[in-house]
């Protein structure tokens, strides 16, 4: 019987389990609320914060972390890579610190994970990280041969989703072909063609719906005149597109469970807001199902924000004559974690060595 701690750093979250084998004993969300974070000028700063809150809680719970076997987080911003499990190595600790490909939550989830397992002496991995990328050829054209397409998204969350859909239809996930929609505090929209993400958007970088926090896709020649009007610095362009973006820059809020009871209340902007988040992720569904050739077995709704009958209800008008709609509210990433560093402990799976 393994003993797994599994940590994933969310924009808005961070979620710990623990798990005795594939059994959650413990499971909890520390919510961050926007002041709280934007505290911080750079997620790297977070670290210290988000470890302590980590630990203070297994403290209060009466958690002792030497009984730990191995630590899993939520890895991060790495160099494009397959899905799969790495053990975290010096290469992979200097990449998130450096944020090699940017900042994100999860670059934190690595660190936590090695500093938590080096003083207990036990590995520490990460599973199925943002970066995974499955992406076609004809995906990474972005028009402009300087910025190709990348592949950044909720891969932990879409991939483990995707096969419980595959299980609830009872086929393969290798066999079908599926949109998996995860609405968080950022949201992202993936093509699995036969069991690879083959057309995703870019959830951190600008590309496709807005979300609680970012901006999605914007118009280009606009951005570029207000990066240069003099108003605003590199860095509080970038926060203006991630971490300030969405419903934050609109409404003053990342909780999408705010928005919903503000629309409840009668707030017209909340409503024009919220639903305009709505129909671009409907939008992003079509381009998806366009990308498949129109051959979808099923749309697979899954995140925080899939817990919104009201906000899905909108989606779904638009995009029910695609296929079929599932929904798979929250995310099963801690089980992804515990599961990923599981099978590399029994010995089913080596891990994969981050370069
Ligand atoms: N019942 C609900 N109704 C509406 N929104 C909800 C509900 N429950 C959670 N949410 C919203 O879901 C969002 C957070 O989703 P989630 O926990 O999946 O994101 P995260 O893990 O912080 O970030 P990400 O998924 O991008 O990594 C918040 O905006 C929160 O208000
Ligand atoms: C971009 C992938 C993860 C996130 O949006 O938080």
């Amino acid at each position: 019987m393994y003993t797994i701690l599994t940590i994933n750093p969310g924009s808005t979250s961070t979620k710990i389990a623990i798990f005795k084998n594939e059994n959650p004993i413990f499971t909890e969300t520390v919510r961050h609320s926007t002041e709280e974070i934007s505290k911080y000028p750079r997620i790297i700063d977070q670290y210290e914060f988000r470890r302590d809150a980590i630990l203070k809680l297994l403290e209060e719970k009466g958690f002792s972390i030497s009984d730990l076997d191995a630590v899993v987080g939520r890895g991060g911003l790495l160099k494009p890579i397959p899905s799969g499990t790495y053990e975290v190595n010096d290469r992979m600790i200097e990449d998130l610190r450096m944020s090699v490909q940017g900042e994100h939550a999860s670059n934190l989830g690595g660190l936590i994970a090695h500093e938590i397992a080096r003083t207990l002496k036990i590995p520490a991995y990460i599973v199925d990280p943002v970066v995974v990328d499955e992406l076609d050829d004809i995906a990474r054209i972005s028009g402009m041969p300087e910025l190709p397409r990348v592949s950044i998204f909720h891969a932990l969350n879409q991939k483990a989703i995707a096969r419980k859909a595959a299980m609830d239809l009872g086929k393969k996930y290798e066999d079908l072909d599926l949109i998996i929609v995860h609405l968080g505090g950022g949201i992202s929209v993936g093509a699995h063609h036969l069991g690879r993400v083959i057309d995703v958007n870019n959830a951190l970088n600008g590309e496709g719906p807005f979300s609680p926090e970012r901006t999605g896709g914007l118009p280009v020649l606009q951005l570029v005149e207000l990066c240069y009007s003099g108003k605003y610095t590199k860095q509080e362009m970038e926060k203006k597109i991630v971490g300030k973006g969405g419903l934050v820059a609109y409404l003053g809020t990342n909780s999408a469970q705010e928005v919903h009871d503000m629309v409840k209340k009668g707030d017209k902007k909340a409503k024009l807001v919220y639903e305009a988040m709505a129909y671009q992720v409907a939008k992003e569904i079509g381009a998806m199902a366009v990308v498949l050739k129109g051959h979808v077995d099923a749309i697979v709704f899954t995140g925080g924000i899939a817990y919104d009958d009201m906000f899905l209800g909108w989606i779904i008008d638009r995009v029910k004559f695609i296929a079929p709609v599932m929904k798979y509210p929250g995310e099963d990433e801690m089980i992804a974690l515990a599961q990923g560093g599981l099978r590399v402990l029994k010995g089913e799976e080596a891990a994969l060595t981050y370069e």
